[in-house]
Order: C-alpha cells, then structure tokens, then sequence
C-alpha cells in the first residue's frame, strides 16, 4: 500500500517530533534540514525515509508539509515551497502568524494555513524530539479567507490523530495571546538570569525556585530573538505594562502598604493554582 507522504522542513525538537508522532501513524517522512547531520540519524533512526538536499527541486508529491524552523526563516521557505507544492497543504509550527500569514495573503498561497503548537520544551534539536510531545497539547492553526475548507477539516484531522487540541483563531489573536503567555514570560525569565550577572556566589547558591522560574531560558537564542523581532509591537505594549505593574509594587513597598504587598502575592496564587488545576 503506498503511504501518504509529509515533507518535514527543519527536523529539530519540533520538526523531530512531529516526525516521529506522524512515522508511527503509518505516514512516509521526507525531511530538509541545513543541519544534514539531523536528518541522516532520523534515517538511521527509520523515522524519515528520505533527505531532501535542495527544496528549489521539491516534488509535488506531499499530502502536508510542515515547516519548522525559527520564525524569521520561515518566510522564504514558504515562498520557495509554495512555487512547487500546488496539491498538497503546507502549514508552519511558528511562534509566531501574523508576519507568515499576511504573506500567505498577499502572495494568494491558498493551501498554506498557519499553525502553532502550544508545546515545546527548553532543548533545542532533534536529538530532543519525541513523538508523545503534542500528546493532549493545544494546537492553534491560523486559517484565513483564501483557505478552502476541506484544507483546513484535513489539517485539523491530521493534528488531532497525534493527540492535539486543534483550535482555530485569528492570527493577530493569536499573537496577542501568545505574547502574554508565553513571549513576555521568555523575556522575563532572560532578564532574571540576567540579573546575575553570572557572578559565582549567585549561580551556586541559585535553588528550586530560582531553577523553575528560569527553565524556559535555557531555550534557543535565535527561536527567541526571531519570535521577539516578529512580534514586537505587541511585546513592547506588554513591557510598558509590566514596567508598570512592579512600580506599583515598588510603590507599595516604599510606602509599606502590607495589604497591597499581600494582595500582589494573594491575586498571582489564586490565578496560578487555577490554571494548574484546570489543566490536570
Ligand atoms: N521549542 C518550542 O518550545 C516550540 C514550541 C512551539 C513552536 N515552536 C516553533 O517551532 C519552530 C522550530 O523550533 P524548534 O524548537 O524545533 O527549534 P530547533 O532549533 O530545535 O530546530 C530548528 C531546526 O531548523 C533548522 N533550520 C534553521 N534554519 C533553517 C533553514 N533556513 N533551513 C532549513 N533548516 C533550518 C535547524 O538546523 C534545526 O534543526 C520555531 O519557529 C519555533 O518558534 C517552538
Ligand atoms: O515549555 C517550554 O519550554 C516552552 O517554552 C514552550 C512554549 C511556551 O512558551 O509555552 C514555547 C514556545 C512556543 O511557541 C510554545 C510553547
């Protein structure tokens, strides 16, 4: 029986996952990656079954084809995709949609939809990829108004047979939501990092606390620098806010206002503990 096949472009922790979750559904992958070395351990591996060297001789031969590289990459490869793949749908795991979604207007690629899977970790590359990844995951796909709709049940259908939550929003929602939960937070847990300044006594004495907050900055500098450039206006409207947001706090401190101090702290717990308990 001939399988379907996907082309998977840029085989890192993504990239690698998706690949290992759609080889064990029965789909043939083909992999690009500038990082060969990726692609002939996931050969080896017997996850893809084919390198592709150059994507300017894609065939016309994928049902989907992802793209998975940092965000400022993925345009031209959905340019250069878009003049060989006619029939099949392309779609993008970005942290980011409004910037690939408007070219995905302006240039009419109507079998491109964006998508974002709210699920990763802080390693980088596929050495780290695992199939159970987006294993009862939130997956946003971005539609728009030149996408057919049967493109989009069979985007949909696909992510949700590898365990996904598909939902589907606007793209600017989308990078509205995202830069709350999920940029400001990068960017703040750099900036704690940051504070030490690598000194010694910091970094050895640094604890669970200090560990858990900081996770996510062990994260790749350039998906990082990539999503922050391509979401900026938004980012820099949430830093106004959060600059902000610890003056108050820094103002309740200076005037010793316990009550306003305790509420900083009692408001943060009831919201946090909700959205852990909501997501057991
Ligand atoms: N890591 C996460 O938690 C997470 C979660 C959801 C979405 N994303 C998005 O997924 C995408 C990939 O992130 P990742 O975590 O897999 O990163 P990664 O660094 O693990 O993998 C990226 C891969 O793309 C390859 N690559 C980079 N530029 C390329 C190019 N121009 N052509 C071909 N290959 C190229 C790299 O060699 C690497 O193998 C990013 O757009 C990111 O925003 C990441
Ligand atoms: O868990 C992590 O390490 C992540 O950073 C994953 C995370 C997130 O911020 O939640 C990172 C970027 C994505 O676009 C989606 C998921």
């Amino acid at each position: 029986m001939v399988r379907e096949r996907i082309l998977i472009a840029g085989l890192g922790l993504i990239g690698g996952s998706l690949a290992k979750a759609f080889n064990k559904c029965g789909y043939e992958i083909h992999a690009y990656d500038v990082n060969k070395t990726a692609v002939e351990k996931a050969i080896y591996e017997g996850i893809v079954k084919e390198k592709i060297e150059n994507l300017d001789e894609t065939e016309d031969e994928y049902a989907f084809t992802f793209i998975c590289v940092p965000v400022l990459e993925s345009i031209p490869i959905l340019g250069k995709l878009a003049s060989k793949i006619k029939n099949g749908i392309i779609t993008d795991v970005g942290s980011t949609k409004t910037q690939i979604c408007k070219y995905s207007i302006e240039h009419k690629i109507k079998n491109f939809i964006g998508g974002h899977p709210m699920a990763g970790t802080e390693k980088i590359g596929y050495e780290h990829s695992f199939d159970a990844l987006f294993n009862g995951a939130y997956y946003f796909i971005t539609p728009t108004e030149i996408n057919r709709k049967e493109d989009i049940e069979k985007l949909k259908k696909l992510l949700q047979s590898i365990g996904c939550k598909v939902e589907e929003i606007d793209f600017e929602l989308h990078d509205k939501i995202t830069a709350v939960i999920s940029h400001l937070p990068h960017v703040v847990s750099a900036g704690l990092v940051n504070m030490l300044n690598s000194s010694e006594i910091y970094c050895k004495f640094a604890g669970g606390g200090f560990k858990d907050i900081t996770r996510i900055s062990s994260s790749s500098p350039k998906m990082w620098a990539d999503i922050s450039v391509s979401n900026k206006n938004t980012l820099l409207e949430l830093i106004e806010s959060y600059i902000e947001l610890l003056k108050n706090f820094k103002l309740s401190l200076q005037n010793q206002n316990y009550n306003e101090i305790y509420s900083y702290f009692e408001k943060a717990k009831l919201i946090r503990d909700k959205i852990v308990s909501d997501g057991k």
